[in-house]
């Protein structure tokens, strides 16, 4: 049967979120989804494992496999590989670490058959971040969240749970996405020609901990994140605009430090 949805994972030293992650999907899709959706992880060369695990769920029958890339690193540039290996028309990117739950996966597929682009929102209601999330993620998050708003009307531009249809991808008229940090989506959202009259899709979600392996968040990804908003807002408004917005983060800066010093006294 023909592969119509690819879930692609960026992955570094997850071995041992491989099986259950790709156990819990399939499982979630049921037998006739299953068939005719393939599971990518992009693997920085970890070399802890997670290439025999893989192997092993092969054996199994799964229809998951690994593209280890020794040459670069970064989550953006490897989500964007696994889009590119892809052969699904609709195409899923989710974390390795189980903070986005795989039986949330159907429901954004379904999302995606109605919407160029989808986004799995933790801001919604019934749903929410796990209250062991740590507080300084929580005020990083939100303030990063409050710095795109700028650029996008979307709950969760911040959001690493996304897919979109793969045509939008190889339009021609899709600008150049910037291959580092994290915030892959919020390029894309950016970037891509989406069709205006068409809303973005929304599928609320649990975001959860992470109970095996270590978080790749560092100091760098956080400067990469400021660079990246900077290009787009030059991309979106014009370098003239840039003034406009150095302002605005003096303004949110100092609003990170006021919900800090509110959460902490
Ligand atoms: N291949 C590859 N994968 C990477 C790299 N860095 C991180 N990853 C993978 O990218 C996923 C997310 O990394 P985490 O380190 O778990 O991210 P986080 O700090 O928990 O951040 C999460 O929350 C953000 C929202 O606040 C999300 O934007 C982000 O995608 C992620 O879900 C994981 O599967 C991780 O293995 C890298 O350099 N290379
Ligand atoms: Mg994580």
């Amino acid at each position: 049967m023909a592969i119509v949805n690819s879930v692609i994972v960026p992955a570094y030293k997850e071995k041992l979120n491989i099986k259950p992650l790709t156990t819990r999907l399939f499982a979630a899709l049921g037998n006739d989804a299953s068939k005719s959706t393939e599971l990518i992880f992009v693997d920085d060369n970890s070399q802890d494992g997670s290439v025999e695990e893989v192997e092993t769920l092969q054996k199994q029958g799964y229809n998951v496999k690994i593209i280890v890339r020794t040459e670069e690193r970064g989550l953006s540039s490897a989500v964007m590989r696994g889009f590119h290996d892809a052969e699904g028309d609709y195409l899923l990117c989710m974390d390795a670490d189980l903070q986005h739950p795989p039986e949330s996966v159907p429901a954004m597929f379904d999302n995606l058959k109605t919407h160029p682009f989808v986004l799995g929102t933790r801001y919604a209601p019934g749903v929410g971040i796990d209250k062991d999330w740590p507080l300084y993620r929580r005020v990083i998050s939100s303030t990063a969240r409050l710095m795109a708003r700028p650029l996008t009307t979307a709950s969760d531009p911040m959001s690493g749970f996304f897919g979109l249809q793969k045509k939008y991808l190889l339009d021609p008229a899709a600008k150049d996405i910037n291959p580092e940090g994290f915030k892959i989506a919020l390029d894309l959202l950016a970037k891509l020609p989406l069709p205006a009259n068409e809303p973005i899709g929304e599928v609320p979600f649990s975001f959860g901990v992470r109970t095996e392996g270590e978080s790749k968040l560092s100091g760098k990804v956080i400067v990469q994140y400021l660079l990246q908003l900077k290009e787009l807002y030059v991309f979106k408004f014009g370098a003239n605009n840039l003034i406009i917005f150095l302002v605005f983060w003096i303004i949110l800066a100092l609003y990170f430090l006021a919900k800090l010093f509110s959460l902490i006294f």
